[in-house]
């Protein structure tokens, strides 16, 4: 690629993240010989990241991610660069525009969304061209983007994890991690905080002193008998097996039901543990390495898949299953920084025709593990870097001030926005508000757009420190707009 020893040397470079892709990219960066690099990384060395984030050994456990990959790079592949690190939050208020100004292109080395939103919207405020690349065990992606000249990162709206139909965890379970899942949601439904998307919302449990027997009782035998009934579910399956607390506990050792004896066990001991922690601090949320949970989950999965006559799972897959946990592969990352790197040079160099969307494939697709597409044009209705005024669909007379400012807030990453009706100020959030402004801020958002003296077609207004954007209320029934149904959904249930 054309760009010659002097030019490499003068580009600045900013990396955000040095876990698994972060490592690899700053390696092949200086690699290549670019001297002026920055690092910005919130984390601390942990045991877990050493199979793969190679720059760092056990003695940097516990230390900042930024300074020892900053640190090491620099050692062992460029001596002579300058490299800057950060531990601290990418959302960080001292990275603001101008910092971002300041350098040719920036690498999104990160794991979660909220994090690459922001950086993407911060490159499209500063101009400023950002490398963005993902992996999740054997699949990847890298997807250059150039503000105003290729899509963004939020051009096109992100598909949501895959969830499960109602019916099949409820009643018709057909493999272990319907099982896990289920109980994921009887967990959070018997201790955690109440939540209008749990499947078993309608499950009503009396808090007597046997709540566990009483939990068990139904969910494992009476719940049970009621689905054995239905004919249509089992027309092409066993039916589920109806038995009784009793029964297993009471089994003899040659039983069938012997297996499930440890299992209902489990199920006792660590039901009252985690009652008892509920009772003394209040409702918690599920968590992956909490070994009473995942003790909890074993069981009721191990006991479900029985009843449902389907192979039960170890404690080790159900902790992976319900944590959702997918292995880093030091592979996949670095295949994927390495074409981070190829697009990068390309942006670098205003190779820019060049440019391309890859994908790391688990399978091969025609034979070929990557495929590579072009990028495409910016998409005008994106919020991020489209048109400065958008459309917003939404029932005036359903809708609230708060409705309207969290989906806007979220799909658009604003930081405590202030809101405007023209140029009358109808709300503000941050740190610095006093108890009454939140307080009358609180009453105003809870008022219906309609209430708001809002009608179709005005506009609205959302300031944040960055940016302002227009949106333009229209009203919903022209338009089919899902997000909203959820909302009018969710409140027809409240
Ligand atoms: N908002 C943020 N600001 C700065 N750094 C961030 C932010 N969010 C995530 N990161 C960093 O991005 C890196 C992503 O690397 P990676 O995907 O390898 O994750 P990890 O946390 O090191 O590994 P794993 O999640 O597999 O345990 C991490 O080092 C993480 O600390
Ligand atoms: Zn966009």
């Amino acid at each position: 690629m054309s760009l010659s020893k002097e030019e490499i040397e003068k580009k600045r470079i900013l990396v955000v993240g040095a876990g698994g892709i972060g490592c690899e990219v700053l390696k092949n960066i200086l690699l290549i010989g670019f001297k002026h690099l920055e690092v910005i990384d919130l984390d601390v060395i942990d045991l877990s990241n050493l199979n793969r984030q190679f720059l760092f050994n056990k003695n940097h456990i516990g230390q900042p991610k930024s300074v020892i990959a900053a640190q090491v790079s620099k050692e062992r592949y460029g001596p002579e660069a300058e490299i800057v690190s950060h531990h601290c939050e990418i959302q960080n208020n001292k990275f603001n525009i101008d910092y971002y100004k300041t350098f040719d292109v920036v690498i999104n080395a990160l794991d979660n969304l909220n994090a690459r939103k922001h950086v993407n919207r911060m490159c499209v405020c500063a101009n400023v061209p950002l490398i963005d690349g993902g992996t999740s065990g054997f699949i990847g992606q890298t997807t250059p983007i150039i503000p105003k000249e290729t899509e963004c990162y939020e051009c096109q709206p992100k598909v949501p994890p895959k969830g499960y139909a109602v019916c099949t965890i409820r009643s018709n379970p057909s493999t272990a991690v319907h099982c896990v899942f289920w109980s994921k949601q009887l967990i959070q439904k018997l201790f955690g905080n109440a939540d209008d998307g749990n499947y078993l919302n309608d499950f009503q449990f009396s808090s007597t002193t046997t709540r566990w027997k009483e939990v068990y009782d139904k969910v494992f035998t009476s719940d049970i008998k009621v689905l054995h009934q239905s004919e249509e579910l089992w027309k092409l399956r066993k039916k589920p097996n109806i038995w009784t607390y009793e029964e297993i506990i009471n089994c003899s050792d040659t039983s069938l039901l012997k297996d499930v004896k440890p299992f209902v066990k489990l199920y006792y001991n660590s039901f009252n543990i985690l009652q008892q922690r509920y009772e003394n601090n209040g409702p918690f949320e599920f968590e992956k390495d909490d070994d009473d949970m995942i003790d909890f989950i074993t069981a009721c999965t191990n006991i479900r898949c029985a009843i449902f006559n389907l192979q039960g799972i170890s404690r080790f897959e159900v902790q992976e299953k319900a944590g959702n946990i997918i292995p880093a592969i030091p592979t996949t990352n670095s295949i994927i920084s390495g074409l981070m790197i190829i697009e990068m040079m390309k942006v670098l160099s205003q190779k820019k025709e060049n440019l391309r969307i890859c994908y790391l494939a688990k399978k091969p697709l025609k034979n070929h593990l990557l495929t590579f597409e072009k990028t495409s044009q910016p998409n005008k209705q994106c919020y991020i870097c489209g048109n400065e005024v958008s459309e917003f669909v939404c029932d005036l007379e359903v809708f609230t001030l708060k409705d309207i400012i969290n989906q806007i807030t979220e799909r658009c990453s604003l930081i405590n926005p202030t809101i405007l009706k023209g140029d009358q100020l109808l709300y503000e959030s941050g740190d610095d508000l006093e108890k009454e402004e939140i307080q009358m801020y609180e009453k105003v958002g809870k008022k219906k757009l309609i209430d708001l003296g809002f009608k179709d077609g005005e506009t609205i207004l959302f300031k944040d420190d960055i940016k302002t954007m227009t949106f333009i209320l229209k009203e919903e029934d022209r338009k089919h707009d899902v997000i909203n149904e959820e909302i009018k959904d969710s409140k027809k249930h409240l």
